[in-house]
């Protein structure tokens, strides 16, 4: 059974011009402990979501369902802080004058005195941050601060943990670390969670599922290979990885239509049956990334070796070396 589950929510917003629909008909699934992820450009909708099922939107139309209990639907609506939902936001707010026992023990008001002792130490040990429990949050690096928000989030045990933007405020290699550290932690702590990021190598560090989103919709809920291997339709293929989309006489292949061409599909190779004209040459350490127009039509990346010698306007062959590509 799943832990929690959009049935076709729709939400929106009351503007002076009328209602401004957000989201529109959104359902997903998420089981017991898995991790999922909605990813998107900025205004598809993504906070939305999170806002809907913490409950501080209504859903006009569908249901959200948390561990059995409907949270939400056009003729139920259960309270926020009766929810069992906990939120993580991007700037962890974290409060100043309070040190970081106190910070996680926040959650723990309501809970007895040894209890919340007893909690407070668990989630401390859990994150790594028992020498820091009489730290104050200025004290801390970003990640520390990170890891006491994420305990003061689980601290009263919420059936569903929602983070938006976890990472915002980070620079890319603390980022991509901090993924890999916060995917560890809730497994550890066998919590279930929505994140929602516009970053894909998040989305990918993160979640078991990956949502993508555009103008209110998912329009492919899968696994994240699922979703570079087999994009559902052509925004995916656009919006997840490099590539682009090629017409399929381009590449000597029979049928009609576009395929999806990635990088790794194409070698360069000097008697190789496709011909493609350079317009642009990035150097990246290993080896630079082109830019290429092929001599049947389209745009595609490749990846060139730093030996070979090419500049901007130079006719080069390449090999395809996947004929299996996504069709559209
Ligand atoms: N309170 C509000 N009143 C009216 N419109 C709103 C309100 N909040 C958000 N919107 C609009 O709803 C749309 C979705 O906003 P939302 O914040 O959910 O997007 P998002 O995908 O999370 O974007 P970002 O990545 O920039 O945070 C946007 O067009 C936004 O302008």
């Amino acid at each position: 059974m799943s832990q929690l589950e959009l049935d076709r929510i729709r939400v929106a917003y009351p503007t002076p011009g009328g209602l401004l629909g957000v989201i529109d008909g959104l359902s997903l699934q998420l089981r017991r402990g898995e991790i999922g992820c909605l990813l998107g450009r900025s205004g598809c909708g993504k906070t939305t979501v999170l806002r809907a099922i913490a409950g501080f939107e209504p859903v006009r139309a569908g249901r959200i369902v948390l561990d059995g209990t409907v949270l939400a639907s056009t003729d139920a609506v259960l309270p926020p802080e009766r929810r069992r939902v906990g939120m993580m936001f991007q700037d962890y707010a974290l409060f100043p004058h309070l040190d970081v026992a106190a910070n996680v023990a926040f959650g723990l008001r309501r809970s007895p005195r040894d209890r919340r002792q007893t909690r407070v130490g668990e989630l401390l040990e859990l994150v790594g941050l028992t020498d820091k429990a009489r730290a104050w949050p200025h004290e801390l690096s970003g990640g520390q601060q990170q890891r006491v928000a994420l305990a003061r989030a689980l601290a009263p045990e919420p059936a569903l943990l929602l983070l938006d933007e976890p990472f915002s405020n980070l620079d890319i290699h603390t980022r991509e670390h901090l993924a890999g550290e916060l995917r560890g932690l809730l497994r550890a702590a066998g919590t279930t969670a929505l994140l929602v990021t516009h970053d894909q190598a998040e989305a990918f560090a993160m979640a078991d599922h990956v949502g993508v989103m555009h103008q209110g919709r998912i329009l492919q809920w899968a696994d994240a290979a699922t979703l570079y291997r087999k994009p559902a339709d052509r925004f995916v293929a656009g919006f997840i990885g490099r590539g682009g989309l090629v017409p399929a006489a381009a590449l000597g292949l029979e049928g009609e239509g576009e395929v999806l061409l990635r990088p790794e599909h194409l070698r360069f190779a000097p008697d190789g049956p496709i011909s493609a004209r350079l317009l642009e040459r990035t150097f990246r350490g290993p080896g630079s990334v082109c830019l290429l127009e092929l001599a049947g039509g389209g745009h595609c990346e490749a990846d060139l070796p730093l030996g070979v010698v090419a500049a901007a306007g130079d006719e080069l062959r390449f090999q395809l070396l996947d004929e299996e590509l996504p069709r559209f």
